[in-house]
């Protein structure tokens, strides 16, 4: 299948230039007139990319771009004459694609398609099937939907350079993979992947676990620790949930990221940091800002390319595709040979999945455990936007007997963090444990 581009240009100078550039002809063409309000409407399911004039008419229409069901699957191309807008500067923000300012320089602009068009074969071609699933995968993450593809390509494009990745997604996304992957496919890969949890650090700590400190520099510092920065020297450090970091520990890490020099609690030798910094929320960082719990010259340094990961809901067949996939994945775990029936899988597809994949995963899992060969709607304990059940209190007749109690525990921990939608502090308040106790379970989790 070729690739599918919209040209909206009115301008017939950048159109002989871009009629003009071998690459093009290698894409099915639309053609649309950035003067025509309607023009977003172009944007449809088929679309990969999308050539965008930026003029009086068609500034007016950036809003109804960004608001397009299709928008977020699409790479854009902007062109303008360099007038500073808000609605273009919050696309570029979202990690929309690129911004060409005039004068254009055509060369640098056919190189990108070129790279576009390439980064789209290879990520196809070059995407490993995984073993039991049909599905796309590109380092650990699984997926064959376009709104995967570009997460893909953004990756692809990125992994090489060394700037500071922000990723942006619901919880349970998938952004530690996103954040692992990049790793993975990055010249630091045989140096340390570390990540960090910022929401659960106990603020006494923060300096210490993110710096390091030697010992004596505090009671009950009996030897030298190695902070993260230390420990991910040469590789990657995963800054997880960064906007819960407190704020006067944000300062202390936008320094190091300003100067590259950290300096461990008690110490007087200066380091130098040489670490790829990635972090992640799934909060909207700009909103963040706004309630002043996030410092935004800490969130310019650490977004220098921002990375949105869409929600299950927005990823068409990758919901049926991830089910089956986390499915065969047990079969083989068990060497079983279970199977899902059709109104299961409806079932699936109907749901909202605010909980993302983290959600399916083990929807799919406590499905696998409750069915005997095949996997029906009954098995999936899913929840309902009209659920008022009152999970706190325990009847008698629920509570099983004679399950294993670490089978017992993770099936609460993962209902109860279900429930929350991901959020784990008010979780693990619910089930009155540390939010660290609750990383290190959920961490033995991932690992079984
Ligand atoms: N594309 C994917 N392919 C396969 N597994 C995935 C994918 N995305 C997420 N998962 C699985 O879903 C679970 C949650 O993923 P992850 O921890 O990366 O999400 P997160 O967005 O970092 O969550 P949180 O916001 O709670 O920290 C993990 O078990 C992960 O392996």
């Amino acid at each position: 299948m070729r690739p599918r581009i919209v040209i909206c240009v009115g301008d017939s100078k950048i159109n002989e230039a871009l009629s003009s550039m071998k690459v093009l002809s290698s894409f099915d063409k639309v053609y649309g007139d950035p003067e025509d309000p309607e023009f977003p409407r172009l944007l449809d399911e088929s679309v990969h990319l999308a050539i965008v004039e930026v003029n009086a008419t068609s500034r007016k229409r950036l809003k109804d771009l960004q608001n397009t069901p299709h928008f977020s699957d699409i790479e854009f191309l902007f062109l303008s004459d360099g007038t500073p807008d808000e609605n273009l500067d919050k696309i570029m923000f979202s990690g929309a694609g690129f911004h060409f300012r005039t004068p254009y320089d055509f060369g640098q602009i056919e190189t990108t398609l070129d790279d576009f068009y390439a980064s789209l074969e290879t990520t196809t071609t070059r995407s490993v099937s995984a073993v039991t699933s049909n599905l796309d995968q590109f380092g650990l993450l699984v997926g064959s939907s376009k709104s995967m593809h570009k997460v893909y390509r953004l990756l692809r494009k990125v992994a090489q350079s060394d700037v500071n990745v922000f990723i942006v997604g619901e919880s349970g996304c998938g952004k530690e993979l996103v954040a692992n992957t990049l790793h993975l496919v990055s010249e630091r890969h045989e140096k340390p992947f570390v990540a960090i949890n910022c929401g659960a650090l106990s603020p006494e700590l923060v300096d210490s676990e993110l710096f390091g400190h030697v010992k004596g520099a505090f009671t009950g510092a009996h030897r030298d620790h190695e902070g993260v920065f230390s420990q991910a020297e040469g590789g990657t450090l995963f800054l997880d949930e960064v906007t819960e970091m407190p704020l006067d520990h944000q300062i202390k890490l936008l320094r190091v990221l300003e100067t590259g020099e950290y300096r461990p609690v008690g110490s007087n030798q200066v380091k130098i940091a040489n670490v790829r910094v990635v972090s992640a929320t799934n909060r909207d960082p700009q909103e963040a800002i706004r309630d002043n719990i996030f410092r935004h010259d800490l969130y310019f340094r650490l977004a220098q390319f921002p990375v949105h990961i869409p929600p299950l809901r927005k990823r068409g067949k990758d919901i049926e595709g991830l089910a089956r996939h986390f499915l065969a994945y047990r079969n083989a775990e068990e060497k079983t040979n279970k199977c899902i029936d059709a109104a299961a899988i409806e079932k699936i597809n109907a749901h909202s999945w605010p909980g993302n994949v983290r959600e399916l995963k083990y929807a799919i899992e406590r499905a696998f455990l409750l069915c005997d060969e095949v996997i029906e709607p009954g098995h999936l304990l899913l929840e309902t936007a009209d659920s008022d059940t009152d999970n706190t209190q325990l009847q008698e007749d629920n509570i099983p007997s004679g399950v294993p109690l670490f089978d017992l525990e993770k099936q609460v921990i993962l209902k109860t963090l279900e429930d929350n939608k991901g959020n784990k502090t008010d979780t693990a308040t619910q089930l009155g444990i540390s939010v660290k106790t609750l990383y290190n379970k959920l961490e033995k989790y991932q690992q079984e």
